[in-house]
């Protein structure tokens, strides 16, 4: 409210210094900003169930965007996963056909009638749901298909979408086989900017044929403040606040706003979509096998009250049996682990057993073994 009024008092005092014919342009101008307003959430509505934010913008300046093809792409994928644990990737190799093919079977999909929807869920975690994410409580102005991906592919047994359904099975796995490809040069370029070897030392856990890796179509459907009101605003969340438990994301979405991260002050900065592009998130697992140099980035989506959102979201596990500790050759001398010993198994039956918003990775932090106990 407040940036309002100070919005519309500054373009006024600007129209009062115009001349007459320019001046009216202007009105007509200011008037639709106004009228648009009414329509736009309030701030006060998104955070009613969010911690207050001391930035919340949309941002680009704040978010390091990575060209594949510059020579030091390395060292700057290095500095984002450090600083920020998020960034944008350009110039990545994915042709634009596989992305839309997928957009165009997903939407297709989640236009069916709810009772069809139906048949491929309830998602246990995988197959489609609808406002429910995980199982422990947790909902969001969301509907989705989560898969899981077997030697690489999408795994048609994880939900009970037919194998000779019309939608998905050729699009799902090109985009797949696509964004891991995609995931292991970032993960080289980042053991290469980190001058660790074997340079496929992250890479080949994406690339194992037991890699436990999943994929995951998200719907927001637009959200009114009707809507937001009479579910007492807890439903303006889309996505509620996390962070994500395997090793690297790849999120690709249409061009509808609604993705933010927490910056290391807790701020929070909105990510202005691009449906060209690829957004990188750093998972846990990613910080614990750089012992706490990198970053796993709190993320979440708010519902967008005029458009849809539809987001695909490729997570790199790596196979289930591999322990996730700090990288031998990243270490310095006399440094320690910050994390206890685990593997992804027992990282993810943990995981999984706590709500979204839950600091995971505590329990696994050494700092909080009672003193004397190590
Ligand atoms: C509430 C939950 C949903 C989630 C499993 C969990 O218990 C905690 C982690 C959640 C998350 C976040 C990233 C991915 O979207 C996801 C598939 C994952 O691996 O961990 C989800 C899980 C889910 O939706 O089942
Ligand atoms: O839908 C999005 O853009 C992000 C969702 C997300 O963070 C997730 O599914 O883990
Ligand atoms: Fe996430």
């Amino acid at each position: 409210m407040r940036y309002k009024k100070f919005i519309q008092t500054h373009i006024l005092l600007f129209l009062t210094s115009l001349k007459k014919k320019k001046k009216s342009l202007l009105m007509i101008l200011l008037d639709m900003v106004v009228s648009c307003q009414s329509i736009l959430p309030n701030s006060s509505d998104i955070h009613r169930t969010c911690k207050p934010t001391s930035a919340d913008q949309i941002t680009n300046n704040k978010i390091p965007v990575i060209d594949m093809l510059d020579p030091q792409a390395k060292f700057l994928i290095t500095k984002a996963c450090q600083e920020l644990g998020f960034f944008k990737v350009v110039n990545h190799g994915v042709p634009i056909e596989t992305m839309t093919k997928l957009e165009s079977d997903a939407v297709k999909f989640f236009n069916l009638p709810e009772c069809e929807k139906d048949k491929v869920g309830p998602a246990n975690p995988f197959g489609y749901g609808n406002k429910r994410i995980g199982s422990n409580g947790d909902v969001g102005w969301v509907e989705y298909l989560l898969f899981a991906i077997n030697s690489g592919l999408v795994s048609e047994k994880s939900t009970n979408i037919p194998a000779n359904s019309q939608f998905f099975w050729s699009a799902i796995n090109e985009y797949v086989t696509a964004v891991r490809n995609l995931a292991c040069v970032v993960l080289e370029k980042i053991a290469d900017g980190l001058t660790i070897e074997p340079k496929n030392v992250l890479s080949k856990l994406l690339r194992d044929e037991k890699s436990d890796s999943c994929f995951r179509l998200n719907h927001y459907p637009p959200c009114t403040e009707l809507e937001a009101l009479s579910s007492g605003g807890r439903n303006f969340i889309g996505f509620g606040e996390h962070t994500d438990p395997q090793i690297i994301s790849i999120i690709r979405s249409n061009n509808t706003t609604g993705l933010q991260i927490s910056l290391r002050d807790g701020a929070w900065i909105s990510v202005p979509p691009d449906q060209h592009f690829f957004f990188i998130i750093v998972g846990d697992s990613l910080q614990v096998m750089t012992n706490g140099r990198f970053r796993s980035v709190k993320h979440r989506v708010l519902a967008n009250n005029i458009k849809s959102r539809l987001s695909m979201i490729y997570f790199g596990g790596p196979p289930l049996s591999e322990n996730i500790a700090p990288l031998s050759s990243l270490m310095d001398e006399g440094e320690e682990s910050l994390y206890k010993e685990f593997t992804w198994h027992e990282y993810k039956k943990s995981a999984y057993r706590t709500r979204l918003g839950a600091d995971r990775l505590g329990l696994f932090e050494k700092k909080n073994i009672p003193y004397g106990q190590i």
